[in-house]
């Protein structure tokens, strides 16, 4: 097997691969989004002598984290063929990406996971969740939060990257976890014309406010919010008003929410907004554990020695002394640590989503200084929990 780069002219071909090992039929405008991120990505392919046995693309993005913005690789289009299953091709895939990310001096990658059974080998960890709402629009939604009158207007999406943009930006300095996103991310991933899982709806809506914007699709009866963001609460109540209130429309379904969101502790009646389901989103992978730890803003000021497990990127292992706080710095040490953790797990605390204290629990974070574990959960906290809504 051969782990070589997959030529651009080959990208439709990435697609049709994609159609093969998740078993499904791509549609005329959803083949179009596809082949649009294989075309964007670094595409890596496993070469069976002329034959395409297993495939990975890299999307360069930048990832916000606690307090910056992060080089990323955005991890998607993984497959094998079943043929080729369980000989270590999707191994030597994550190597290559792991060695490309490194050269590229990115500190992170990232993925959303078929199965959540696959990843964590690789030292992914389970960075963000979300959760799905769902509000009863059959009857006029009242909230706690008094929404903010500014009036709203349904723009053209065409003109959506430029006026949305800095609101999102707004955003992803708030809370961590989603994607900077350029003007063909907006226009072919966010707002793309046709989305795969809700047929029979119509292309994407788009509702400004001067604080805020929804993009959302309608079909007869259902509002289904694809993507929300406020300045304030008072912003995020005149968009949940708007949406709940628009005519015909029986229920509003937003599938990817943040898991803190506060639409639930909003609404007068708390049995009008349903949390559906609570999900695995983002995975994270610290490429560079130093340069991650460096580089997010941190809460307390502090010292640990944390002694990092890591087989797959060797330069990660070992001792490393981090200072949190308003310098961060984080060197290399033979002081004795104060916890063992994998790099994995690292993954899974570094942007605030799980607690190191759950981990400890588990068994799976070892405190070697008593107190250690709350410390780093001190500072780790961010105010807001991290949230991705890019799909990818
Ligand atoms: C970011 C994304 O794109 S997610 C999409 C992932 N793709 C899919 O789910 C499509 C369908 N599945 C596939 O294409 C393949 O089965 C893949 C990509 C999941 C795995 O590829 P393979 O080449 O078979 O994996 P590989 O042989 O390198 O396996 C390495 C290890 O992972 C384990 N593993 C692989 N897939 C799975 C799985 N689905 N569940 C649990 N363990 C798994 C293997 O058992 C092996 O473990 P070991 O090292 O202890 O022996």
């Amino acid at each position: 097997m051969e782990i070589k780069d997959i030529p651009e002219a080959d990208a439709d071909r990435m697609v049709d691969f994609a159609g093969i090992v998740f078993h499904s039929r791509i549609e005329d405008g959803d083949y179009e989004r596809n082949s649009w991120v294989a075309r964007r990505a670094e595409r890596i392919g496993a070469y069976d002598g002329g034959t395409v046995a297993g495939q990975l693309a890299a999307l360069p993005m930048r990832l916000a984290v606690p307090g910056a913005l992060l080089d990323c690789s955005a991890v998607t289009f993984v497959g094998v063929l079943p043929t080729h299953r369980r000989r270590g091709v999707l191994t030597s895939m994550i190597e290559r990406m792991h060695a490309d990310a490194v050269a590229a001096g990115r500190p992170v990658a990232a993925l959303w996971a078929s199965q959540g059974a696959i990843y964590g080998r690789y030292g992914f960890g389970l960075a963000t969740r979300a959760v799905g709402l769902e509000i009863d629009a059959a009857r006029p939604l009242e909230l706690r939060t008094t929404p903010d009158p500014a009036p709203l207007r349904l723009i053209d999406p065409a003109s959506a990257p430029e006026i949305l943009d800095p609101i999102h930006a707004r955003a992803l300095a708030a809370r961590p976890g989603g994607l900077v996103r350029d003007p063909e991310w907006w226009t072919c991933g966010t707002l793309r014309a046709v989305e795969q899982e809700a047929p029979g709806f119509s292309p994407p809506r788009v509702v400004v406010h001067p604080g805020g914007y929804a993009a959302y699709r309608a079909n007869e009866h259902t509002v289904r919010v694809e993507d929300l963001v406020a300045d304030t609460p008072a912003v995020e109540a005149a968009l949940w008003r708007y949406l709940a209130s628009i005519d015909l429309i029986k229920v509003v379904q937003a599938p990817t929410r943040p898991v803190d969101d506060l639409l639930p502790f909003m609404a007068a009646d708390p049995d009008q907004v349903v949390v559906k389901n609570g999900y695995g989103a983002l995975w994270l992978r610290l490429i560079d554990v130093p340069a991650a730890l460096r580089a997010r803003s941190w809460a307390t000021e502090d010292t640990f020695v944390l002694d990092v497990r890591d087989a797959r990127l060797p330069a990660n292992e070992g001792r490393w002394r981090l200072k949190t706080g308003a310098e961060p710095a984080c060197d290399r040490t033979d002081e004795a640590p104060d916890l063992t953790l994998s790099a994995a797990d690292l993954a899974s605390v570094y942007m605030g989503g799980t607690p190191v204290s759950a981990l400890a629990r588990l068994g799976v974070v070892t405190e070697h200084t008593p107190s250690a574990v709350a410390r780093l959960d001190a500072a780790l906290t961010i105010p807001l929990a991290p949230y991705t809504n890019d799909d990818f």
